[in-house]
């Protein structure tokens, strides 16, 4: 199946603001696309309207030369002629069916002959491990289960495109690991187009080869994974993907805060880079305890941090400090051997510092740059 695309597309109710604003959204054949952002922010909305189960109040949805939706010459193609395969948080199985058959009844609908509709069901409750309550009904499942059922019945029908809605969001911690190893497994072999909504971005991050990021219905960013977490667009993504959030620091007039200390080791570094700064971030895992006598270098950002607790997780230890009075979090896989109120050197390379405008967004280095010398003239 060709790319979907979503062009201006916008979605109002008849109470509220827009859950979705002129949203512009491609999901390539074949990708895993993750919607993600945190409650409210019109990931739900999106996937209700790629699958024909919401109609846009603006802009078109095309798979290929297909028109789905067009608001401007009103074409709407109904969910059941979509050809794809959806799972909603609300597993919507049939309660007087038993699992198997839950799993059946779409291949009867195409009606797929009777000795291969057994095997494929008997394949999907596998793959889903829950072959062993095919003949149970849903009101004897439990709620994860109940979600693995509506799972294997969308993959027994093998779908082109599948929309999925927060489908782990009642499995236990172990399942919820397994099944998106699974999940990325299917992806990976099928070459299915998958989009996912999810709140958690441990989830996209893990799974997701595009992770669209939305806030109040808002397309923040749009990229693979590892650039959402290297290179966030703006502060919202920065502070919205990673655990614990990259550390932002305010670059305040005054010149006393952490943001502008960190900027003024930065103009040391680089002269010309000091305008419109308004916000450093630094990520946890980019703060390196280093010995008390490290010295200061035109390399690294070097501080006096005091502990307020150290929490070691098992592979690393989280460390919770306040310089000056600004709270930081670092993350390291070295062991912190230190104890609340203990004073640690900590140093971080100057190109692991991401910048941020006045209005949020991202500031590269070079622009940065550019903008202080056209400021400066
Ligand atoms: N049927 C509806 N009528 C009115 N407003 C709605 C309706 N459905 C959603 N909304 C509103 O649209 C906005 C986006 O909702 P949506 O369900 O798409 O968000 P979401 O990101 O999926 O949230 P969640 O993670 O909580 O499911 C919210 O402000 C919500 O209150």
């Amino acid at each position: 199946m060709p790319s979907i695309a979503l062009q201006s597309v916008s979605k109002s109710y008849a109470v509220g603001p827009l859950a979705v604003d002129n949203l512009d959204l491609t999901i390539p054949d074949g990708s895993f696309t993750c919607l993600l952002g945190p409650s409210g922010c019109g990931k739900t909305t999106t996937l209700r309207m790629i699958a024909g189960l919401e109609h846009p109040t603006a802009g078109s949805i095309t798979v290929g030369d297909r028109v789905l939706d067009s608001v401007a010459d009103g074409t709407f193609v109904p969910t059941e002629r979509r050809g794809m395969g959806l799972v909603f948080q609300n597993y919507a199985l049939w309660p007087h069916l038993t699992v198997a058959r839950n799993v059946e009844f779409g291949l009867k609908v195409q009606k797929v002959p009777g000795p291969e509709r057994k095997a494929r069901v008997e394949a999907a409750l596998k793959m889903m491990r829950i072959d062993g309550a095919a003949d149970r009904y849903p009101s004897q499942l439990s709620g994860g289960q109940q979600q693995r059922v509506s799972l294997a019945r969308m993959l027994a029908v093998n779908p082109s495109v599948l929309l999925l809605d927060e489908p782990l969001s009642n499995l236990d911690a172990t399942l919820r690991l397994e099944m998106r190893a699974e999940l990325k497994r299917l992806h990976e072999e099928t070459g299915h187009t998958i989009v996912f909504v999810t709140h958690d971005q441990l989830e996209a991050m893990t799974m997701a080869t595009q992770v669209a990021v939305m806030k109040d219905g808002v397309l923040q960013q749009l990229a693979p994974p590892m650039d959402v977490y290297h290179r966030p667009a703006n502060t919202f993504v920065a502070a919205f993907v990673g655990s614990p959030p990259m550390n932002l620091a305010p670059c305040d007039e005054d010149g006393t805060g952490l943001g502008a200390v960190i900027l003024h080791h930065l103009a040391a570094a680089h002269p010309h880079d000091l305008p419109r700064i308004h916000t450093v971030g630094v990520r946890p895992e980019a703060i390196k305890v280093v010995d008390a006598d490290h010295p200061a270098n035109d390399k690294e950002w070097v501080f006096d941090g005091q502990v307020r607790a150290v929490l070691p997780t098992g592979a690393a230890w989280t460390v919770s400090l306040t310089v000056g009075a600004t709270e930081l979090y670092l993350v390291s896989t070295d062991e912190v051997a230190a104890t609340t109120g203990d004073t640690i050197r900590c140093a971080v390379k100057t190109k692991a510092v991401h910048l941020f405008g006045a209005d949020g967004n991202r500031l590269e280095l070079e622009t940065a740059r550019a903008e202080a010398a056209e400021w400066i003239s």
